[in-house]
This record gives C-alpha cells, structure tokens and sequence, in this order.
C-alpha cells in the first residue's frame, strides 16, 4: 500500500487534513476520519477533504477535482465554505489547477473558485436560502433565529447578548424535527453597517473557530432581518476575517487559504483506525 499522504491546511483556523486520492482508492471510513481528525491520537482538524478526481468516483461535476468533505465525527456533510478555499489553493499549490478561476465539485453542486495572486480564494457558494424560523437553547437560554440553506442547513441567532460570553462547549438544543439532519448553529452581533461577528457551534465538529458556509447564512439572515436580500458584510469569526456577498439566488465567500505541512500517514495506524 505505501504511505499515505496528506497535507495540513486551514481557512481563518477552520482546519482540515487533506487527502490526496485522485483515483479514488483509499478506503475513508468514518472510523478513519475520526481518527485523523481527533487532535489527541490523530493529527487533529475539524473535518477531512478528499481530493478525488470526479470521474473517478462517479460525480458530476464540471470540474475535474470533486472535494469530498467529511466531518470531524466521520459524517458526510454537503458542503464546506472554507474547505473549498483550502482545496483550492491545494489543487493550485500542486499544480493541479492554474490561478485563476476555475470549478470544484462539492455534493451540493458545483462551486466555481477564483485563486487570487495573493492566494487568498473567492467561492461561488450558490444560493443562501430562508426556510423558515426555529429556537435554540444554549446554556438554558432561547436564541430565536433564522433558518438558512447554504447546501448545508443553519439557524442563524442574530442577537443583543454578547456572543463572546456564550458557552459552546456542549451541543446547544434545536427542534429535532424541523432539522432532522442536525443543524449548524450560527450566533451573529451587529457590529455597525456591513460588519458581523459570529461564532458557530458546527454539526458533526462542535465549536470551530470559522465556518464559511456559517458566515454566508450569517450575512443572509442579518439582511433578512433587515427586510433586504442582497447585500455585502464582513464577518470576524474567531480565526479571522472573511468578506460576503449576498445576491438573489448566489452569494460569495472571499478569505485566506493555508497550506501549512504535508507528510505521510503510518500505514499501520492507518489499518489499526478502520478497524
Ligand atoms: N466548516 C464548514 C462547514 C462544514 C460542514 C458542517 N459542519 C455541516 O455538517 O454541515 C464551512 O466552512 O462551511
């Protein structure tokens, strides 16, 4: 089997362990992921991205890379923001795609990317759409807020309390049965015209310190809110900063993308963690 390799990258401190794989070979249990992904016996990241050509695994896409994101628990979500600016600037990096625009597959549809000179990744992110209004319960406190579909579900609690106070360590409560996929938990201040704060409490991760897709349904519930459908705003995550469009039926992401070591997995702990 030889080593498998891997690289380290992140996006404002979303983090993630990249897996080359353009054949679709490798055997990626939800066991494995887990493991790659715990930051005490693995190498530690909040979710996996498979680089795998899309023909290989039978994906349709436009593109020639499909980035097959799983979470840090071993589930498959549909999409990641900040995922697909650091499998960009990978596909760019390796000389798997030139700077400049072009497409990445994802399971929610095809996501258009432009790599910046500084390297820094614009994503086409598709429509961020309002399904509805629903509570979540954090530390015996109700945050009322708005549902949004960004490929992947959120309820954004756009809120007075201030959001560095909130205790995230354990999954909030939410209405099982108007998400019954789970739910990715955005809490937004208003810092002044066109600028947010948030912070997330990710499906299948937990706290993480960004989540692109969180901050694109953060910029869409904040317009709502505000009786608007398009619009821009930066959002400050605890990882950093990144910028937001919102338009009718498309939105996009702009932020940093790191690539910060590469190695080799041990093939033995590789088979002992799909066990
Ligand atoms: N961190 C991501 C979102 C990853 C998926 C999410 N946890 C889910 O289960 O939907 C981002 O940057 O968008």
């Amino acid at each position: 089997m030889g080593g498998i390799e891997f690289l380290k990258g992140h996006g404002t401190q979303n983090d993630f362990v990249l897996l080359p794989d353009a054949a679709g070979r490798l055997d990626l249990t939800a066991e494995r992921v887990a493991a790659l992904c715990d930051r005490q016996r693995g190498l530690g990241a909040d979710g996996v991205l498979r680089v795998v050509r899309a023909k290989a695994i039978g994906e349709e896409s436009a593109g020639e890379w499909f980035m097959d994101y799983r979470n840090a628990d071993g589930s498959i979500a549909e999409m990641c923001g900040n995922g697909t600016r650091v499998f960009a600037r990978y596909l760019v990096d390796a000389g798997l795609a030139e700077c400049g625009e072009f497409v990445i597959g994802t399971r929610a549809g095809d996501r258009p990317v432009v790599v910046h000179p500084d390297r820094s990744v614009t994503v086409q992110m598709g429509p961020a759409a309002i399904t509805g209004t629903s509570v979540t319960v954090v530390a015996g406190q109700p945050f009322s807020g708005v549902a949004v579909n960004v490929g992947n579900p959120h309820l954004v609690s756009v809120t007075d309390t201030d959001i560095a106070g909130l205790d995230l360590r354990d999954q909030p409560d939410f209405d099982h049965d108007f998400f019954p996929a789970g739910v990715n938990l955005e809490f937004v201040n208003v810092l002044g015209e066109g600028a947010l704060a948030m912070r997330v409490h990710e499906r299948g991760v937990g706290e993480t310190r960004a989540c692109g897709t969180g901050t694109v349904a953060a910029v869409a519930a904040s317009l709502h809110l505000a009786g608007k459908d398009t619009g821009e705003s930066t959002v400050d995550i605890p990882g950093g900063r990144v910028s937001v469009t919102v338009g009718r039926g498309e939105s996009t992401l702009t932020g940093p993308a790191e690539i910060v070591a590469r190695g080799e997995l041990d093939e033995a702990w590789w088979l002992a963690a799909g066990a």
